[in-house]
């Protein structure tokens, strides 16, 4: 298939279609089987897999997402690819605002991005109005939060360092590559990283989102904008490149976590009385159900995977996952975070270790969510002591891990797996931007959105032609009342000029 500037090859995914059990002690987890490289719908417990069915083993198995991207040539190349072509790794991440100010405009981005709202086809040309009007009424409690960290997200800063440091490791790993941070959301923007990728003559690309995970929402919204920049542009059409898509199953990674979170173990006084209690981040249900995010599978297996390593460790505390962050009214991945930490302090659990496990760098969600809001109610609801682990940020191992993700990778770059088999078998799930969106997404279906303003209702039981010509009255309504700055908010109050 060539779509654009890439071919690609066929992804596979992974599900287990395990319902994450509360509380479950790790001496009666059974062992998970995944499948590789084939897809959601052929994944069974029989064989009929090409690939066989393989046990969770973090450095030898394939795992969820692979695929070959390439540009031009048609051999997989042997060699590690640091001759006179310059390389360069693009780190793909959300961003976020730096000062108070920049709230309100960076939620716009993040509001304006259809991977995040998608709206029916018939009402696309709303996004941007609707994007403004959601930012400027949710910017005020986002303020707060940035306050109460600093004025500001730490994830520029954060994120350079971690570029600064894979450079580093890379070149004494003797791949003297340049890295170069993208951001989805705020500054540096993926557009601008592009465009230095450009200036200094890059020829060959590996993409690394900084998401263990893949979502929809994170690195496939990263990926489809990247996508859509390599399509229009001539030097990156002939720039051969590759993409790693997900990596929360390498080894250096698995122990890098279990590693923090052994520490932390370690500062209560009964270590093995500790629950640890893994929270991510959490996206719509309807993401998962319906447009086939893999994240929910992805995070299962990861925690898995992480369990697993603790316990060669001899560490079998009992744990759980929850998912935390969610916003507006639709439903989100369960079990939410703040109601398992209620249930958990009723259950008669005194000591809880937080695991943020979706993202690597410390971040609004982190420093205010965790350490202040959910601490706050964990202590209310009974648990006397609260635990977190910092996110991994500069560490070596991950650091280091991340480079040999990156040097995985390197044969791949401009290269066509001689079959799918080749690519299958990469310690490294390889994957390209259209193959993998459209792997998950592939019809692009309209999403609920998750969003405040629409508490009363657009939900699918509610999706008659009625309630949605009333939607759009209102929704005419408030782009009247965003462009104008007049309206019956306004008049009412509600609202502050726009203006
Ligand atoms: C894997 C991580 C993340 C997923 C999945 C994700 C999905 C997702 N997020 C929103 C809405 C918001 N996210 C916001 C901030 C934010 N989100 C992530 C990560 C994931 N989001 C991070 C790391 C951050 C913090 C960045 C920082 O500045 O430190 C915000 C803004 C903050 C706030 O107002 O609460 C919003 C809004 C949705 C709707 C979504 C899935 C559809
Ligand atoms: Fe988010």
């Amino acid at each position: 298939m060539n779509i654009g500037a890439i071919n690609v090859t066929p992804t596979p995914s992974a599900s287990r279609n395990s319902k994450f059990p509360l509380l479950l002690p790790q001496a009666v987890r059974t062992s998970q089987r995944i499948c590789c490289f084939s897809n959601l719908s052929k994944c069974n417990n029989n064989s009929n897999n090409p690939l066989g069915w393989s046990k969770l083993q973090p450095s030898k198995c394939m795992l969820p997402l692979g695929a070959v991207v390439t540009s031009k040539s048609q051999n997989v190349s042997t060699s590690p690819l640091i001759g006179d072509e310059k390389i360069g790794v693009l780190l793909l991440n959300l961003g976020g605002p730096e000062t108070l100010e920049d709230v309100q405009p960076f939620l716009f981005n993040l509001f304006a991005d259809p991977d995040i709202i998608r709206l029916p086809r018939l009402f696309r040309f709303l996004q941007k109005p609707l994007a403004k009007f959601i930012s400027t009424v949710r910017a005020p409690k986002s303020k707060e939060g940035y306050a109460s960290i600093g004025g500001g997200s730490p994830l520029r800063q954060i994120t350079d360092a971690q570029a600064e440091e894979l450079r580093k490791s890379l070149w004494e790993k003797n791949v003297p590559a340049k890295v170069y941070v993208g951001m989805r959301y705020w500054h540096p923007f993926t557009e601008e990283a592009i465009e230095q990728i450009k200036r200094d003559g890059i020829r060959k690309l590996v993409v690394l989102p900084l998401y263990p995970q893949f979502s929809i929402s994170t690195s496939g919204s990263s990926l489809r904008l990247l996508e859509s920049i390599f399509r229009e542009d001539e030097y990156l059409v002939n720039m051969q490149h590759t993409v790693i898509p997900s990596w929360y199953q390498r080894e250096g990674y698995i122990k890098a976590m279990a590693d923090l979170i052994e520490k932390e173990l370690e500062k209560f006084d009964c270590p093995e009385k500790v629950v640890i209690f893994f929270s991510a981040h959490g996206v719509p249900l309807a993401y998962v159900e319906e447009a086939g995010d893999p994240y929910k599978a992805e995070m299962e297996e990861c925690v898995d995977l992480i369990m697993e390593e603790l316990e060669k460790r001899k560490i079998t505390n009992s744990f759980t996952l929850a998912y935390q962050s969610r916003v507006g009214p639709v439903e989100w991945l369960k079990p939410y975070t703040d109601e398992t930490i209620i249930d958990l302090g009723r259950k008669g659990v005194k000591n809880l270790l937080a695991v943020p496990i979706s993202f690597v760098s410390e971040h609004i969600e982190t420093l205010e969510e965790i350490d202040v809001e959910y601490k706050e109610l964990a202590l209310k609801s009974g648990i006397e002591k609260w635990g977190r682990v910092p996110a991994l940020g500069c560490e070596p191992t991950f650091i280091s891990d991340l480079a040999d993700a990156v040097i995985e990778s390197l044969p791949y770059v401009g290269a066509m797996a001689v079959s799918n088999l080749e690519a299958r078998q990469s310690l490294v799930p390889l994957g390209s931007v259209e193959e993998l969106l459209a792997a998950y997404d592939s019809k692009r279906r309209e999403l609920p959105p998750p969003v405040v303003v629409w508490e009363w209702g657009w939900t699918r039981s509610a999706e008659t032609w009625n309630g949605r010509a009333a939607m759009l009255a209102v929704l005419v309504l408030l782009v009247l009342e965003v462009t104008t700055g007049e309206g019956f908010l306004h008049q009412w109050g509600i609202l502050p000029l726009f203006r």
